[in-house]
């Protein structure tokens, strides 16, 4: 049996677990099981509404396949289920058992997580010292728990938490990891792990956790695989980085920053994210040059993306909000105006910008437009 420690458990793909939101006819257990074949790296069994008996028998049989993936099992709430089953660790809120008194109910080997909502709650979290993740949320409306009138934290609210956290690990040890949670689909994922680096600090999220997306597919494994698809793609960006916010880039030496991948690595790596352009539709704001604007048009409708290629300054700061990600290319600066209006927006909103400064050397005209003046 595999012992996981805080650092040895890869948060990326956190499930927790929602029996009451499974397809009709869809077996708990089989759904579990398709999920980790999709790339599940966490399994968080959360039970609101059963007795103990219950709980443990099935805390026990998750455990039993997740075992058989080398994927650790965590436990909601429940510190006595946590010990019977022997989970690798225990999730908290801040209205649950406290985390101290949990701690010292606990073998000091169990990973223990906890809920923030605020830059406040992450703060004590990190001053107490116990804590080896925070579950950062919710960051979207959800129907899979009654946020009892709380505001949801936005991307903007998830990298306030992670400045903290970020602040944290200057002054610690211990790093403390970070899932975000709530309302996290396909569609959005992108928006969020893109948006959420900590304005300070550049901190990104370790993870995200979900339960509606995964549990609620008839298609499980589809689902975890394409969510998969997408945050590999950005971790692997960020790992291969060194400025933590760009995807292209360049490291000190002048060389690109990637490691070398072969040529069936390279081809499934597109092929996952191919699929999930297909699945998400994304619609791609391009504000291009007159010569591939038809041609670019068309080639996001062949990806299964949805191109829209306003221009005009009125409105490209209203579409900003809809949009998935903006392209700017500087090959004709006809809509120059345009161009300026929707970076700013896209930056403000958080979407992803691919910024494309053609010939931006060969005149002063294309260098200040560049700069954003
Ligand atoms: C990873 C993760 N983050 C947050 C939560 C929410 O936990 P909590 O605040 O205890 O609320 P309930 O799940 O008990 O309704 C979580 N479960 N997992
Ligand atoms: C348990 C929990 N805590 C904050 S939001 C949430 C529910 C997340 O579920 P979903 O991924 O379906 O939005």
């Amino acid at each position: 049996m595999v012992k996981f420690t805080p650092e040895s458990v890869d948060y990326s793909l956190y499930l927790v677990t929602g029996r009451e939101l499974l397809p009709a006819g869809k077996d708990y257990y089989e759904s579990l099981e398709e999920s980790l074949k999709g790339g599940v790296t966490v399994v968080q069994v959360r039970e609101k509404t059963i007795d103990t008996g219950e709980f443990v028998e099935i805390a026990r049989r998750t455990k039993e396949i997740t075992d058989k993936y080398g994927v650790p099992l965590f436990i909601n709430d429940r510190v006595d289920v946590c010990l019977a089953v022997g989970a690798a660790g225990l999730h908290v809120g801040q209205t649950d058992m406290p985390v101290d008194l949990a701690r010292s109910l606990l073998p000091k080997d169990i990973i223990i997580g906890i809920s923030v909502s605020s830059t406040k709650e992450a703060q004590a979290a990190v001053d107490s010292g116990l804590v080896d993740y925070v579950g950062i949320g919710a960051v979207w409306w959800t129907g899979s728990k009654d946020l009892k009138g709380k505001l949801c934290l936005g991307v903007d609210g998830v990298g306030e938490v992670l400045d903290v956290l970020a602040e944290g690990q200057k002054v610690s040890a211990k790093e403390v990891k970070s899932v975000a949670i709530g309302g996290i689909h396909l569609p959005n994922l992108p928006q969020l792990l893109h948006g959420s680096p900590s304005p300070k600090h550049l901190k990104g999220l370790d993870g995200v956790a979900v339960i509606s997306d995964i549990v609620g597919s008839p298609e499980p494994e589809n689902a975890a695989r394409k969510l998969r698809a997408v945050l590999d793609s950005y971790h692997r960006a960020r790992k291969d980085q060194a400025g933590l916010h760009a995807v292209f880039g360049f490291n000190l030496t002048g060389n690109s920053g990637y490691s070398k991948r072969n040529e069936k690595e390279l081809l499934e790596a597109a092929a996952g994210l191919i699929a999930v352009v297909r699945e998400s539709t994304p619609l791609a704001h391009q504000i291009t040059n007159i010569v591939v604007a038809n041609d670019s048009a068309n080639a996001t409708l062949a990806m299964g993306g949805s191109p829209i290629m306003a221009s005009a300054e009125q409105e490209v700061g209203d579409l900003s909000k809809v949009i998935s990600g903006l392209l700017i290319n500087f090959g004709t600066i006809k809509d120059r105006a345009g161009m300026l209006v929707a970076g700013k927006a896209a930056n403000v909103n958080k979407k992803p910008i691919v910024f494309d400064p053609v010939a931006v050397g060969a005149t002063a005209f294309r260098r200040q437009t560049s700069k954003g003046k």
